[in-house]
Formats: structure tokens, C-alpha cells, sequence
């Protein structure tokens, strides 16, 4: 039996597509005038297969799991935050809580597997796969059987999303050490001309916020650990059962499903972005289901970005995580259906149309 996640991801209707494009160039503005906002709403129309895209129901899923790599010393805050942060989650107290909610998006937390259990509460998915990876300086983050486990979770999270009638499916994440597994799949994953140090040093950053010292025990950490595992780096699922982290397989799982059912994901930050990429080196059809929401501080996502050759909507200088650039930009892609849909045609508004 084929393993799920290299099952057909659909296709966009590439003619609704063509006809969302000669609509934006009769709408009363210059061509391409909306930048940006074009592309999105001609993405959003091909991708719902409707002359009028819409994301009034949006699911925001936050995927949380802790990591072995931070007994390495690689982040500024304990690793107890990661469940006292789903708490906050859960609470109302968390920056995505409040955009989530100021939104009208639904939104539920995932327990994908932390260092001690979490208690339950009706906005938390409590299913952990494992007390959070091993120290990927040592051994491997996770088994195979973890790692089929977190990519599950992550489709059956989506599919209820698209069950539900999710239009946008956003993925967030939390886990304290993330952005370290996070530089080490990308470095992997990331087939450029540099050498595997220069990629660690360019993808390799401070995460919540770590000195120079710490960001020095970061990069050592990760060429150690992608010189451990570098037989089985080459391969995206191998690679993230080695180096990658329990939250970053649900959302490549998460990623994937959408893709297989058709559902739009915006991209949040670094992490997200390279959950993405592990996605799209297992199969890379998923690209026109992708929307990138921002583009992080974290040096790293510049990098990870460019391979992606994605184009963010906002640079902020945010660096939360959490889902927390995709929620703030999700006004726009509203915004953007908004303008596709309700503007006045040069011929409706009785407006001169360019000569040629
Ligand atoms: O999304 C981003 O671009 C981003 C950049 C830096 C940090 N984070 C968040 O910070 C946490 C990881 O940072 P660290 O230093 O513990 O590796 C994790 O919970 C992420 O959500 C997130
Ligand atoms: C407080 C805190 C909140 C976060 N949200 C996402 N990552 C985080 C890391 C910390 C430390």
C-alpha cells in the first residue's frame, strides 16, 4: 500500500483561473495595479473553482511539541513554555488567541507531543504521539512509527478543517527549540550552491532570542547533528524523522492533506514556512495551494523563502510564531476577494479604458 502522504494533490481549475485574470483587467484600475492582491484573489479563484473566492470560514489549527535539542542550550526560554503557552492558548491570553477571535476564525490547539501531559480543555486536540523528540545531537528526533503518527494527526486535523467548510486553513506552531529542528531540516532539505556550513550559518537564527553565545551553541548543534544523521538527510521524510520536530511533521502532514482536499493554507513564519518546504520536497504539486503570509525576522526565513520562491504579503518584524503573522494578514487575502469580487468593470462604471 502506497503511505498516504504520496497520494494526488489536486489541481487548481486553471480556467477559472484565466477568467479571475481578464476580471481583475476589467476592473476600474490600471492592470495589475492591486499587485499582490491580484494574484491572490486569481490564486483563491482557481484554487475554489468560483468566479467570487471567499475566506469567510478559516480554521487556524496551532500545532505544539517539545524538543530534545534544547538540553543543548540552544533557546532563550525554558522548555516548560511550550506547555504553559497552550495553556495561555486555551485561556484567550495568547497573542493568536486575540487575533483569532477579533477575526471570527475558529481556532483550536493540537498537543502533538510535550515533555509532560497537558490537561484537557474543549479547545485543545490532546493527542500527543510522544513526550516530545530526543536530542537530534544524539540519536534521531523520533521513530518512523512517531513520526507516521504527528503526519497523521496533522491529516486528520485538516480533514475536520475541510469537513467543517475551512475556505483557508492556517497552521501555526509552538514548541520551545523549534527554530533549531526548524534550520536543520531546511538545511537539509535547501539544495543550493553553498556549502552544508554556510547554509547552517545562513538559516541558523535567534529564535526567541538567544545571545551570541547561544546562537554559536545553535549553529555548532545543528552541523553536529546534520553530520550524525547525514546518510538519511537527503530524503524529506527521513530528514524529519532525524532532525525535525513532532509539530513540524502535523503541519507538513496538515499541508499535505490540504493540498490532497483542495483546502487554500496561508503560510505563518520560519518554522511554518519550513514545514512547507518539507511538504513540497515530498510533493511538489502542493505549491499552488500555499499563500505566504509574512516574512519573519528570523535570519533564517529570508533563505528558506527564496527556495520557496514565495513572495510574502507583509514584512513586520515579527517573530512570535504561533500562527500570528498568517492571522494578521488574513484581512488582506479578505480584502483582496472583497476588491475581486464587488468593484465596478470599466464598462459598469461607464470608465475610459486604456487605448490598447
Ligand atoms: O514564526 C517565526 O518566524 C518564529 C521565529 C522565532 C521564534 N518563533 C517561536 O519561538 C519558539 C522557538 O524559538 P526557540 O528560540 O525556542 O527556538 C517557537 O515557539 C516559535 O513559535 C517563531
Ligand atoms: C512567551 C512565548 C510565547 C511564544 N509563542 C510562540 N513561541 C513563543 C515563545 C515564548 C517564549
Amino acid at each position: 500500500m502506497t503511505a498516504w502522504w504520496t497520494q494526488a494533490i489536486q489541481q487548481p481549475n486553471a480556467e477559472q483561473g484565466e477568467q479571475a485574470s481578464a476580471h481583475q483587467n476589467q476592473l476600474t484600475k490600471p492592470p495589475g495595479s492591486l499587485g499582490q492582491l491580484e494574484d491572490i484573489a486569481i490564486q483563491l479563484a482557481a484554487n475554489q473553482n468560483t468566479l467570487k473566492p471567499k475566506v469567510d470560514n478559516v480554521a487556524i489549527r496551532v500545532f505544539a511539541g517539545d524538543h530534545g535539542v534544547v538540553e543543548e542550550g540552544v533557546s532563550a526560554f525554558p522548555q516548560a513554555v511550550t506547555v504553559e503557552m497552550i495553556k495561555n492558548f486555551c485561556a484567550g491570553g495568547a497573542a493568536i488567541s486575540v487575533l483569532a477571535k477579533e477575526q471570527g476564525a475558529d481556532f483550536q490547539v493540537v498537543n502533538v507531543g510535550t515533555a509532560t501531559p497537558v490537561e484537557d480543555h474543549p479547545k485543545l486536540i490532546n493527542q500527543p504521539v510522544a513526550a516530545g523528540t530526543q536530542n537530534f545531537c544524539q540519536q534521531a528526533a523520533m521513530t518512523e512509527a512517531e513520526f507516521e503518527a504527528a503526519l497523521g494527526l496533522g491529516k486528520s486535523i485538516a480533514e475536520q478543517a475541510h469537513q467543517e467548510g475551512a475556505q483557508l486553513f492556517i497552521g501555526g506552531e509552538m514548541g520551545i527549540g523549534n527554530t533549531t529542528a526548524a534550520s536543520a531540516v531546511a538545511a537539509a532539505l535547501i539544495q543550493d550552491e553553498l556549502t552544508l556550513e554556510q547554509k547552517v550559518l545562513a538559516l541558523v537564527g535567534r529564535g526567541t532570542g538567544v545571545d551570541d553565545k547561544g546562537l554559536t551553541i545553535k549553529q555548532q548543534a545543528v552541523m553536529r547533528a546534520l553530520a550524525l544523521h547525514q546518510d538519511s538527510i537527503s530524503d524529506p521524510v527521513l530528514a524529519l524523522q532525524a532532525v525535525g520536530g513532532l509539530e513540524i511533521v502535523a503541519l507538513t502532514g496538515a499541508y499535505l492533506r490540504c493540498g490532497q482536499l483542495g483546502v487554500t493554507v496561508l503560510v505563518d513564519g520560519f518554522i511554518c514556512s519550513v514545514a512547507a518546504l518539507a511538504a513540497l520536497s515530498i510533493n511538489e504539486k502542493l505549491r499552488p495551494w500555499l499563500i505566504f503570509a509574512h516574512q519573519s525576522e528570523e535570519s533564517g526565513h529570508q533563505k528558506v523563502l527564496q527556495a520557496l520562491d514565495a513572495k510574502p504579503l507583509l514584512n513586520l518584524g515579527m517573530r512570535l510564531g504561533e500562527a500570528s503573522g498568517a492571522a494578521v494578514a488574513l484581512p488582506l487575502l479578505r480584502l483582496a476577494c472583497s476588491l475581486h469580487s464587488s468593484m465596478a468593470t470599466f464598462e459598469s462604471a461607464g470608465v475610459s479604458n486604456s487605448d490598447d
